[in-house]
């Protein structure tokens, strides 16, 4: 599945509407049948279509049947518009809606417009202007006996901090009253507030029970702030094209290819995988890397482990296998063995080993996972850092790691925001993949990867891949050892970190609630039965 940007959203629309097969006025009938629709499916009571003659408004007067109610927000663009179109919809199936609309009718744009017209001339339109104060008291009046809003103020257009009329219904109190009541929020195409592109909010946000978008999911609704505005993501075709550039995939699946071992072989056509340790007392980390990468499948999994830990390491493992590896120069002895094809560095290294194990792993030119202390090692210069990184590098930093090593490009994604869109993550992880000339995989629930070449993955565990119970100790030394395990499989550095990001989460939900580190390498199998492989 992919993910687009806004630009990328108005460049099908237009292209759809160039080629002559569509209007944009009838792509706004679509979207906003779209909402329609998705609202009746979503809440089957909201929907009277298919109820007894008794309850049918064509039946009955407005004064015998207590209809439905429904309050519209537009705002001043073709977010706006489709929200008129939704309000046209519902009073045709017997709903008493009201409109607001908050801006100029005469600045509409040419489309929106048109279903301003079409709504206001048999019905009143209540306008305000875009920056009054908002309407409490108007809108608090109405809620008392209404069963949805629907937020059509901005969507892919936002490009500046949402206040003003309308504003209100982002405020805690007000959507702990609409909750109180029953009152369901639909957003259209993003919940206002939200940058579509950044999942980042402008000033405050709309929080959408359920969020209507159009053609493909936009980046804003499963980075950031995303998933906890928009509530549940529905995305409705409204007969458009994908273009082929540009595009930022979605994992939501496997490539089962890639995962299978096929039924020949022997563990060295499997590969073998180095996972260097920290010493004593400080091992843990590194045995849950090695144990993620054996299980992922390579053939051979060592551990790299200093003298003073050798001890304890070995107490504990069976499969892995353990080789003393002190410093420098008992890596560079190590790695004369030209079958160690795949080498994780940075779980509970320590700095100092980083510091002297790094450069001489990166020199060996194989495939190298690099996380957590082989990455802050270098804060103080990153850029002797990335000097000495190669192609077949991946980096997993989190949020702290990203800013040591990239702190530029961090400080231009938390920036405070006067206006849209926002530089996203998607942007700072694309960025700091080029920098680095190697795959970049920022951690999060909304992990983005990213390689040189600008292909842009986002697995995030959200919405109906929710994993909350990963965010536990460990859980990116296992990580950081699925990705060597699939590099040391012979998989490139991008579908390596693809497929271990995907497979992470799925783990995660494998298990489910309860979750630490150590169970997440004993659910692949589980995870890999259920694909087939
Ligand atoms: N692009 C497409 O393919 C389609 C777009 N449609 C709808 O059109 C929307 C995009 O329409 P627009 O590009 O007109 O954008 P919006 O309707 O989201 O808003 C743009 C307008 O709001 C103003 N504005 C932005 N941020 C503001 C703020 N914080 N305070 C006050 N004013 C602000 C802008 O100056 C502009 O006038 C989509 O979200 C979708 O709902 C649909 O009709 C169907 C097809
Ligand atoms: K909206």
């Amino acid at each position: 599945m992919e993910l687009l940007t806004a630009a990328q959203m108005r460049a099908i629309e237009q292209a759809a509407i160039k080629s002559g097969d569509v209007t944009g006025l009838e792509l706004m009938e679509r979207a906003g049948q779209g909402v329609v629709d998705a609202i009746f499916e979503e809440w089957p009571v909201l929907d009277r279509r298919g109820a007894s003659p008794s309850r049918s408004p064509g039946y009955l007067g407005p004064d015998e049947e207590d209809p439905l109610r429904a309050v519209v927000l537009c705002g001043p663009g073709n977010n706006g518009g489709d929200g008129f179109v939704v309000a046209r919809l519902l009073q045709k199936q017997g709903w008493a809606v009201e409109v607001f609309l908050c801006g100029d009718p005469e600045k509409l744009p040419p489309d929106a417009r048109v279903n301003y017209e079409r709504w206001g001339a048999k019905n009143e339109v209540r306008v305000s202007a875009v920056d009054s104060a908002p309407l409490a008291d108007d809108f608090l009046r109405v809620p008392k006996g209404i069963d949805l809003v629907v937020d059509g103020v901005f969507g892919t257009g936002l490009t500046r901090p949402f206040a003003g009329a309308f504003s209100m219904l982002a405020n805690a109190p007000v959507r702990d009253l609409l909750r109180d009541r029953g009152v369901k929020v639909v957003s259209i195409d993003a919940p206002s507030g939200l940058c579509a592109d950044s999942g980042r909010i402008l000033g405050q946000a709309i929080v959408a029970d359920m969020t209507v978008t159009f053609h493909s999911k936009k980046l804003g609704h499963v980075l950031g702030d995303g998933p906890v505005t928009c509530g549940a993501v529905r995305t409705k075709s409204i007969g458009l094209e994908t273009l082929e550039d540009g595009q930022i995939v979605h994992t939501t699946e496997a490539d089962e290819v890639k995962l299978s071992k096929g039924s020949v072989g022997h563990k060295y056509s499997h590969g073998h995988a180095l996972i260097l340790s920290g010493g004593a007392g400080k091992t843990g980390a590194a045995r849950l890397a090695a144990r993620g990468a054996l299980r992922v499948g390579a053939g051979l999994v060592t551990l790299g482990v200093p003298p003073s830990a050798q001890m304890e390491v070995a107490s504990q493992i069976t499969a892995l296998m353990l080789q003393r590896v002190d410093g420098a120069d008992g890596l560079s002895e190590t790695l004369e063995d030209t079958r160690l094809n795949a080498l994780c560095l940075g779980p509970a290294l320590g700095f100092e080993r980083a510091r002297a194990l790094v450069p001489m792993a990166l020199a060996a030119r194989r495939a190298t996972v690099l996380d957590a202390d082989a990455l802050s090692a270098f804060a103080e210069d990153p850029g002797a850092l990335i000097a000495q990184l190669h192609d077949e590098c991946v980096l997993t930093p989190h949020g702290g790691e990203f800013a040591r090593l990239f702190p530029d490009i961090a400080a231009q994604m938390n920036e405070q925001l006067a206006n849209g869109p926002a530089f996203s993550k998607v942007d700072a992880t694309r960025a700091a993949a080029k920098r680095a000339g190697c795959v970049v995989l920022f951690k999060g629930p909304d992990t983005v990867i990213a390689a040189p070449n600008g292909r842009c993955v986002v697995n995030s565990a959200v919405y109906e891949r929710a994993a909350p119970w990963l965010a536990t100790a460990g859980s990116g030394d296992v990580l950081a050892g699925f990705i060597a395990g699939l590099l040391a499989r012979g998989l490139a550095p991008m579908q390596a970190a693809e497929t271990a990001a995907w497979l992470h989460v799925e783990c995660a939900r494998q298990f489910g609630p309860g979750l630490i580190a150590e169970d997440l390498p004993e659910q692949v199998p589980e995870v890999f039965r259920k694909l087939n492989i």
